[in-house]
């Protein structure tokens, strides 16, 4: 096994690091874009407008599709990622809709 300066970290711990980073970004990230959710539920709520926005949905995800292209992301791995916050989405302004949102 090689040795490194002890000063300095192994690849794979400075890559780890990195990581733990770029995943406290993402939550950050995922936290401001479900703040938003709820102010348009909220929203949606007040003036009768149905939680699920179908063809807004599908613009969303084309977009993303064509963004994570440029980055090296697979269509179905961006896909899988934006269902599962679109799922979520959708929870939070079915819960603010029914009242039970606190
Ligand atoms: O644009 C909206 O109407 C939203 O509520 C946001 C959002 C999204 O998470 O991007 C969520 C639900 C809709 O089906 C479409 C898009």
């Amino acid at each position: 096994q090689s040795t490194f300066p002890s000063s300095t970290m192994n690849p794979l711990e400075s890559n780890r690091k990195k990581i733990d980073s770029l995943d406290q970004q993402l939550i950050e990230l995922l936290g401001q874009r479900e703040l938003i959710v709820k102010e348009i539920g909220i929203y949606k709520a007040k003036n009768h407008i149905p939680p699920l926005q179908a063809a807004r949905f599908q613009q969303v995800l084309d977009r993303n599709i064509a963004a994570g292209k440029k980055h090296d992301l697979s269509p179905d791995f961006v896909t899988e990622v934006f269902n599962a916050i679109h799922k979520e989405s959708l929870r939070k302004e079915e819960e603010i809709k029914s009242g039970h949102s606190g």
